[in-house]
């Protein structure tokens, strides 16, 4: 397959943000808030980031949406989760009824939660908040065939980036529920960042000593499978999932559209790692919630060069994480746009004496 053509000629809008000028002018701006330089740590890195995203050293997060992304796995029949696939179904009603974990942060912290049935095995009634774009009622068993055929996973970037389009705001936060979808995620790692397969496998939804050696010896199978499928949108098709395609979809449109992408955990992470080999920059538009325990999450996030708001040994998914650092954003963009200066605080700077600049 064409990656160019499948993936990259859309978005060649899709630059490098870090313009010098800019850059310095917001690291100006942080530097003379009444602070010791530095001293709000991370968050001048995160407010500068979403300056760079906005193109606004003032910015304001407008609207912000949660994409939880949903589809069955073929995989899942290889008893590589310690949940029966049933339980994608249920926890969508979960998430739309309120109570699962997504909703009630996604409540308290005033995100829009869109779920989204990419190909979920059992259909759901038409409900609000439940976008329908069903590939099929699951992907295929990945150890007999490609999880997807090329032109599904096609058909799952486009969703992504249609709802995207469809979407109001400038902030992205990435979900996603899929029993079986943290195999994909690690074959995904693995296949994407030529790292050994054991390493990027983990338990998952909890899976015990004895199922986390059968894990590693199925998707050890299913990498040698689809030894051929090494570009990203060939290893996508393999290995991945619906919801995993949706989302590198949402990824790629988001970034072009120069949205601030939050990114959840192991498996949104996984359709960051396909966009970003996809299209390098999508990146600079990211922020890591946080590092899921799931072991593979801390080497994903070193192989996209980003680093983690939070460390709570999450390992649910959802966009849980997403939602719990939102506030974070929000206060980044605060301290740009409202801390008062030296100069209009009148605050004495660093004195010369102490500041050992020189
Ligand atoms: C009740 C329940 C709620 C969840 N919410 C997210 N996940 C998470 O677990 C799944 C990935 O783990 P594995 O690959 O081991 O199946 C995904 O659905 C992910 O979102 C859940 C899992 C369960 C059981
Ligand atoms: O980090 C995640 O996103 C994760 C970890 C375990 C299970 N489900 C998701």
């Amino acid at each position: 397959m064409n990656n160019i053509d499948a993936a990259g000629s859309a978005h060649s809008d899709i630059r490098d943000l870090r313009d010098a000028a800019f850059t310095a002018e917001v690291l100006r701006l942080l530097d003379n808030k009444t602070k010791p330089v530095g001293a709000l740590g991370r968050l001048e890195a995160l407010a500068l980031r979403i300056a760079q995203v906005l193109g606004d050293a003032q910015p304001v997060l407008r609207e912000p949406q949660m994409l939880v992304c949903a589809g069955d796995h073929g995989l899942a029949g290889r008893g590589v989760s310690a949940y029966p696939a049933d339980v994608t179904w249920q926890m969508v009603h979960n998430f739309l009824s309120g109570g699962a974990a997504v909703s009630v942060l996604a409540r308290q912290h005033a995100l829009a939660l869109t779920v989204v049935d990419c190909g979920v095995r059992r259909e759901f009634e038409p409900q609000p908040g439940l976008l329908v774009r069903r590939i099929a009622p699951g992907t295929a068993d990945a150890l007999v065939q490609g999880a997807m055929t090329p032109e599904q996973c096609a058909q799952a970037i486009a969703n992504g980036r249609e709802i995207v389009r469809g979407l109001p705001g400038n902030a992205l936060l990435l979900g996603e529920m899929g029993i079986g979808n943290s195999s994909s995620a690690a074959l995904l790692l693995a296949r994407l960042g030529g790292l050994d397969l054991a390493q990027c496998v983990g338990p998952g939804t909890g899976l015990d000593a004895t199922g986390l050696r059968h894990k590693r010896e199925v998707l050890s199978e299913v990498l040698a499978r689809h030894e051929q499928a090494r570009s990203p949108l060939d290893a996508l098709a393999a290995l991945g999932g619906f919801e995993i395609a949706t989302l590198v979809g949402a990824v790629l449109e988001a970034a072009s559209q120069r949205r601030v992408i939050v990114v959840d955990g192991f498996i949104t992470g996984a359709a960051v790692l396909v966009a970003h080999a996809l299209q390098p920059w999508v990146t600079q538009r990211c922020v890591a919630s946080h590092e899921s325990a799931e072991p593979g999450h801390a080497l994903l996030l070193h192989q996209l060069g980003l680093s983690p708001l939070l460390r709570l040994d999450l390992r649910l998914g959802e966009g849980s994480g997403a939602a719990l650092a939102w506030p974070l954003l929000v206060s980044a963009c605060a301290i740009l746009r409202e801390m008062a200066s030296f100069d209009s605080a009148g605050v004495s700077r660093q004195s010369e004496a102490g500041g050992g600049t020189a």
